[in-house]
């Protein structure tokens, strides 16, 4: 009997063992396969099945299972670099002033004393005018500025300083045509960026233009998109990429050597592309009298047209080049069309006159001018303001 007992419990202690070890081995098939350690699943997950879900021992215990993302190769963040604040444009010129007053000053003075003479005599009158040409207002354009001033000084018998000083503002004033339409064409339409082409002779102040109008447009709440067409001069492209860094703007280069019409061309596809608002093209600078380039100005105008109408063809003239630059003005004007001009480094010539000879000899609006080298040294052109600039102190 004792033998019978004792065989029963042996095999009920089989039995509950057998069952002990069966039961987590059923629960954990239940489980959705696994991977990496801590699991104790060999099935491999079907192509199909969702990421692998690593589950902790502790499941086994009932508790919920933590799940953890997939191990997927390592993310690079990129650090972005920090974009810059360009300064808001409004009343720049006004701002930019004491750096044109100081190299205008000269004119100013000289305008000035010749005015607060007793009487203003033939000699005084010719010395208008030479203080005029010599800032490069042009020969013309004074003779028209004086004729008017002093017609003006003799009817309204004009005495004090301060009032011929006020009608000669006036005058330099309405000669450069403050009714002008000196508006950035710049807004997209019809679904695609307005295109800017900045040309002009080597050194003039292109790229360095581009960047700062790429500059203002950005902190209007635009965005931006520069071509390096220029592949000449390696150094341009990069020098243009490196503002487009600064303010979060793309920039599209080509081979070096490569040609300017394809960078300018796939730099448009990409702002149609990616729905940029303007696309700023920078050209190689060319001279004026080599037919060659010249004429593959005009080829990259025309490849870029096949998108749709250039907005804007900026020529970037240099103002200490003064007459000089008209010529080369005049040349640019006759293989693509410009419609505004941008005066670069004011701030380097004592001859700001040099707009009122631009506007009257091209017929084209001074729109922007180059006040310095710094990245908001860029101001709209306002005629009265820089009027006051060129004349000096108020007075
Ligand atoms: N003082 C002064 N310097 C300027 C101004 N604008 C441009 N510059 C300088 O002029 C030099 C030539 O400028 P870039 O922008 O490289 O001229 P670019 O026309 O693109 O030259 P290329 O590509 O060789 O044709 C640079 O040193 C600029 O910093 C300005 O308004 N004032």
């Amino acid at each position: 009997m004792e033998y019978v007992v004792a065989a029963v419990i042996l095999l009920v202690v089989l039995v509950a063992g057998a069952v002990g070890l069966m039961v987590p081995r059923m629960r954990r098939r239940e489980l959705p396969p696994q991977a990496g350690g801590g699991t104790t699943t060999l099935e491999r997950p079907t192509e199909e099945e969702p990421p692998p879900l690593v589950v902790p021992a502790e499941a086994d215990e009932g508790l919920p299972p933590l799940i953890e993302a997939p191990v997927e190769s390592p993310v690079v963040v990129e650090e972005k670099p920090e974009l810059e604040k360009p300064e808001p444009t409004a009343g720049r010129l006004v701002r930019l002033r004491a750096r044109l007053a100081r190299s205008q000053s000269s004119l100013g003075r000289g305008l000035l004393s010749v005015l607060s003479r007793d009487h203003l005599d033939e000699d005084a009158w010719e010395e208008i005018e030479d203080s005029l040409i010599s800032a490069d207002v042009g020969v013309e354009a004074t003779q028209v500025i004086v004729e008017r001033l002093r017609e003006r000084v003799r009817v309204l018998g004009t005495r004090t300083v301060a009032e011929v000083r006020a009608q000669l503002a006036e005058e330099l004033t309405s000669a450069l045509e403050p009714g002008m339409d000196r508006t950035l064409r710049t807004t997209p339409h019809d679904g695609r960026p307005a295109v800017l082409l900045v040309v002009g002779v080597n050194g003039a102040g292109k790229t360095t233009t581009c960047g700062k109008i790429g500059r203002v447009l950005i902190a209007d709440g635009r965005t931006v998109l520069f071509g390096a067409a220029d592949t000449f001069r390696a150094a341009a492209a990069e020098q243009l990429a490196t503002w487009g860094e600064r303010v979060g703007a793309e920039t599209v280069r080509g081979p070096e050597g490569g040609d300017p019409a394809s960078v300018a061309f796939d730099a448009v596809k990409r702002g149609i592309d990616t729905g940029i608002d303007t696309v700023l093209i920078d050209t190689a600078g060319r001279l004026q009298n080599k037919v060659g380039l010249m004429d593959e100005l005009g080829k990259v105008k025309r490849v870029v047209e096949k998108h749709g109408p250039v907005d804007e063809t900026l020529l970037i003239l240099d103002a200490t080049t003064g007459q000089n630059g008209l010529e080369q003005a005049r040349v640019f004007t006759e293989v693509v069309d410009v419609t505004g001009v941008v005066l670069t480094k004011l701030d380097g010539t004592a001859k700001g006159g040099i707009v009122i000879a631009v506007q009257r000899k091209l017929g084209i609006p001074v729109k922007l001018v180059g006040l310095g080298e710094g990245p908001d040294d860029l101001a709209p052109f306002e005629p009265a303001a820089f009027v006051e600039a060129l004349l000096g102190s108020d007075g």
